[in-house]
């Protein structure tokens, strides 16, 4: 018998010995600096001429690592590897797969400052946001086990006197697993093992910006037991890798997290059946968010203007789930904003892998630059508060930036900006607030700051996304106890780390007997 699941705990960074131990990893893990990864294959480590270079985003000059780009060619290979291990993987024992994870958990925990190190070294991330990202792999290892175990006991059917019936689950077949660069970790984990400890066998394409951690992983895979070709690693360009492996008449299934764009493509591409494809290929797409925080007039106002800083600067907003609007209700507006940019201005930001800074860096050029020329926007559509500015002398720096007064279908207020940014908008009432907070594409997270029952009641109902939070910030579900994923354009609501997640990479079969 398995402990029941709870989830892991995050590290207390102001208790001296836990911060002496991560600066213990940092120091580590700097030695181990600008290794070369090859790809692995069935177990095989290949190497290639072309390499993605990884660096750190607090410091553009440090090089994390050099990883092996797979072709078209080792994405046959790896798909071949794949699909020849499925026809024996498919037949193991789930109890065999779920303990592959628990060991996996184990290890993890048990490296847990070594993980927190990779992740902020290339992300660029703030140690609790490090420690939150690897104790929610951790927690996928762990939930998936069970879940995996409970889903193996069946579901009970009926059957007549004349007959025997059962009914079960069986997976997929090969599986293509695109994780993002934001949660380098926990995602990128918990995409891999959700569909590998339910019998199928993965092609993990992890992002170019955070490929060396995704390698340590399969090592910690490798030593609790995986067996060779269950999960390839075969980090490579989007467009080459990325689209080939999609349209393959062989993929059975696409497991994405990324951005709007990238999903609507792919969800497109992997409707077409391809030659020889003799499935409908099923598409988990986990896409983008602009999450928005309600303000009542009945509320907490210091528990709103906490909530809507956190949400919004955590990982310097680059989470589906950050708080990039905030609409407040107008007897409260003047109040709250003072001491939203009373708060802001505490913030510190810098080099996390040197300190234990709020923010660090945002990812890479390309974010910096998309991110910076919002701020010409949002100066033309609303008023700046604070912030506004950046530096990428040395990394891709953004100060925590809010704007104020901006109309809801202003382009601050509609587009996924992915920075540091928060915009505010004012309100007449409660139900105008809900009416602005639904009027985006998206429909990810959301929370509601009000003392009101009947308002909290109304938003239950009528704001529609798929993580709401009340009296507390929109990010940082949990696995097991929020699960997680969003409505209308930011995906499939597929909900990661929910008791029915597993169930995108199953197929239920009858089996009925005469007797
Ligand atoms: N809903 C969620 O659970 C969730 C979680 C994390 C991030 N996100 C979203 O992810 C985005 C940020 O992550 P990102 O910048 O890594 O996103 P991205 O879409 O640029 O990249 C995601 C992954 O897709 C790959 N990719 C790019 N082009 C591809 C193609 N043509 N074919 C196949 N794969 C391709 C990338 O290499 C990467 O591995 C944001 O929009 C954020 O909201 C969503
Ligand atoms: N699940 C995470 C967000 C994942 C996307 O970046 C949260 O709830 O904050």
């Amino acid at each position: 018998m398995v402990q029941p699941y709870r989830h892991e705990p995050f590290t207390d960074f102001t208790v001296e010995e836990n911060a002496k131990e991560l600066e213990a990893a940092l120091h580590q893990v700097e030695q181990e600096l600008g290794q070369d990864y090859p790809l692995i294959i069935g177990g095989e480590r290949i190497y290639t001429d072309d390499k993605i270079t990884s660096i750190n985003p607090n410091n553009k000059n440090e090089v994390i690592g050099t990883v092996s780009k797979a072709n078209k060619e080792l994405a046959e290979k790896a798909m071949k590897t794949a699909d020849e291990t499925f026809e024996w993987w498919r037949k193991s024992t789930p109890e065999m797969r779920a303990d592959i994870l628990f060991r996996a958990a184990a290890i993890v925990r048990r490296r847990k400052h070594e993980f927190n190190a990779w992740a902020i070294k290339e992300s660029g991330k703030a140690w609790k946001e490090a420690d939150g990202d690897v104790a929610e792999g951790i927690d996928f290892l762990e939930y998936y086990g069970r879940q995996m175990l409970e889903i193996a006991e069946g579901k009970e059917i009926n059957s007549r006197p004349v007959e025997n019936n059962r009914f079960s689950y069986i997976p997929l077949g090969v599986g293509l697993v695109i994780s993002p660069w934001n949660l380098l970790f926990a995602i990128m984990c918990g995409t891999a093992v959700s569909p590998m400890v339910t019998g199928n066998t993965v092609l993990l394409k992890p992002a170019s910006n955070s490929p060396v951690i995704a390698y340590k992983f399969m090592e910690v895979m490798e030593e609790a037991g995986m067996p060779s070709g269950v999960i390839n690693y075969i980090p490579g360009s989007g467009s080459e890798v990325g689209d080939y492996l999609v349209e393959h008449p062989r993929t059975r299934f696409v497991s994405f997290t990324g951005s709007r764009e990238v999903g609507v493509n792919i969800f497109e591409k992997a409707a077409k059946v391809q030659e020889g494809q003799k499935w409908l290929k099923r598409v988990v797409a986990e896409m983008g968010g602009k999450d928005t925080i309600v303000v009542d007039n009945e509320a907490d106002l210091e528990l709103a203007s906490q909530a809507i800083v956190q949400s919004a600067f955590d990982f310097s907003g680059q989470k589906c789930s950050s708080g990039s609007r905030a609409v407040i209700h107008q007897d409260v507006y003047d109040e709250v904003l003072d001491r939203i940019v009373e708060i802001t201005k505490g913030l510190d930001i810098g080099d996390t892998s040197k300190k234990n800074y709020y923010m660090g860096a945002v990812i890479d050029q390309g974010a910096y630059d998309k991110i910076m020329s919002y701020m010409d926007v949002g100066k033309k559509e609303g008023r700046l508060m604070i912030g506004g500015d950046g530096d990428d002398t040395n990394g891709y720096y953004i100060n925590p930036t809010v704007f104020a007064d901006l109309d809801p279908n202003s382009r601050m207020q509609q587009e996924e900006i992915f920075g540091p940014i928060v915009g505010i908008t004012k309100a007449k009432d409660f139900n105008e607030a809900i009416d602005i907070a639904n009027n985006t594409d998206y429909g990810l997270t959301g929370a509601v700051i009000s003392n009101n029952r009947n308002h909290l009641e109304i938003a239950r109902e009528d704001f529609h996304v798929g993580n709401l939070y009340f009296n507390r910030g929109c990010t940082a579900a949990i696995v097991g106890y929020h699960p997680f994923g969003g409505f209308d354009m930011s995906g499939t609501d597929s909900k990661a780390g929910g008791p029915d997640y597993l169930y995108n990479f199953l197929q239920g079969k009858t089996v009925s007997e005469m007797l």
